[in-house]
């Protein structure tokens, strides 16, 4: 016997999580197994006197973070977390990281206790002992309930405008994965499922460093071949950071659209690496330039650096990873951006061929 239709909530309402939210409601009002109804929790702001709650309600724009763009009748927004989650099945967490912790305080006991998770947020959180926390595990903790990931290659501009795509679920749960897949999948935004629920999420939080290192290419002229050896490094220590400290993960993981097609995407078309092509080119601080050219967007790339950076630090490990510790420095205002191909010169990947030194090639 079919169970009862089950109800879906996102929870947030930026670029990305009204994108989603169009999927999500296309979905869920046309495939039985969903109950046709979307909560949408949206932080309240006025636009022109007006509450964009009721803005999107009224309209079906979200005309702050994704104009131009209709969500369907059937996504129905709500300012209150506690009322938009509560009777759901389903919570797709997609707020920028800083506000998760706070948002999963208020939600603690006020949702389904069988309800199931999934994290759409790229970025991890500063560990209570030190170290990082992925965003997932901290849902998990803190609510009590399983949790997925996605991540991708997915600007949400692109994924609105119905542009195929391709996006990567990680799920260890063998019951939730068709669920999510059946609610997120369209025949543009298509969807693989894997095992590696950590390095998934990894790879989307640790891309957005590797974008601030392109965006400074970008903005000191360097060329698309120096661009180019800035991702191809990024990814080399994408790969080291989950080695060292998520060991098990799969290598076949960042060939999924998590890894390299987001790394790609990312430090083409993406905020981060918009905004530290700006930093280089004005000499404005990376918060002053959030907040001038982002219109109230969210950056996480100088964030996730910093964190980055703090547990590397503390674990003496800074020159295992010169291209994101170089990163960090640039942002923190340490290095100059033209200091970052001096950085990495001599970067570990370089010195893997072991050639003979000049002396006993001299001697041959
Ligand atoms: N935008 C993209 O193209 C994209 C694509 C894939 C993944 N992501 C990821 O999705 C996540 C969410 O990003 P986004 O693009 O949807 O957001 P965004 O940066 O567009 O918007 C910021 C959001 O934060 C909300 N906000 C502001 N203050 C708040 C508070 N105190 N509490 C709660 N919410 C508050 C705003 O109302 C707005 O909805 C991020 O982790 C991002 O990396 C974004
Ligand atoms: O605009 P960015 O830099 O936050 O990147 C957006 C997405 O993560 C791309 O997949």
């Amino acid at each position: 016997m079919p169970g009862k239709p089950k109800k879906a909530c996102i929870v947030g309402s930026g670029n990305w999580g009204s994108a989603i939210a169009k999927i999500v409601g296309y979905n869920a009002a046309r495939l039985p197994q969903f109950d046709d109804r979307v909560s949408m929790y949206v932080y309240e702001e006025l636009i022109n006197g007006k509450k964009l709650t009721d803005i999107i309600n009224e309209t079906h724009e979200n005309v702050k973070y994704l104009p131009g763009h209709k969500l369907p009748s059937n996504v129905v927004t709500i300012p209150d977390i506690v009322e938009a989650a509560k009777d759901a099945d389903i919570l797709i967490f997609v707020v920028p990281h800083q506000f998760v912790r706070t948002l999963c305080s208020t939600l603690l006991g006020k949702i389904k206790p069988t309800a199931i998770g999934l994290s759409l947020i790229k970025g991890f959180d500063q560990a209570e002992g030190g170290g990082i926390e992925l965003i997932s595990h901290i849902i998990k903790r803190q609510l009590q309930i399983r949790c997925a990931v996605l991540m991708g290659a997915n600007l949400a501009g692109e994924v609105a405008d119905e542009k195929f795509c391709e996006t990567t679920i990680g799920c260890k749960d063998s019951r939730m994965k068709p669920i999510l897949r059946d609610l997120i999948q369209t025949e543009y935004f298509r969807v693989v499922v894997v095992d590696d629920e950590d390095a998934v999420e990894v790879c989307g939080a640790l891309k957005n460093i590797v974008a601030c290192g392109a965006g400074f290419v970008d903005g000191l002229n360097l060329g698309d071949n120096t661009k180019a050896a800035v991702i191809r490094l990024g990814l080399m220590e994408m790969i080291k950071f989950v080695d060292v400290f998520y060991p098990g993960s799969k290598l076949s993981t960042f060939f999924e659209s998590c890894g390299v097609a987001d790394l790609i995407t990312t430090c083409y078309g993406g905020r981060n690496r918009r905004i530290c092509e700006a930093f280089i080119k004005t000499g404005k601080s990376i918060k002053q330039l959030e907040d001038e050219l982002l219109n109230g967007q969210k950056l996480q790339g100088p964030y996730t650096a910093e964190e980055v950076n703090f547990m590397l630090k503390t674990r003496d490990m800074e020159n295992k990873f010169p291209l994101f510790t170089a990163i960090f420095r640039i942002c923190s205002g340490q290095l100059q951006g033209n200091e970052l191909i001096d950085c990495i010169k001599n970067h570990p990947e370089h010195m893997k061929s072991k050639l003979p030194s000049r002396t006993v090639y001299s001697k041959l």
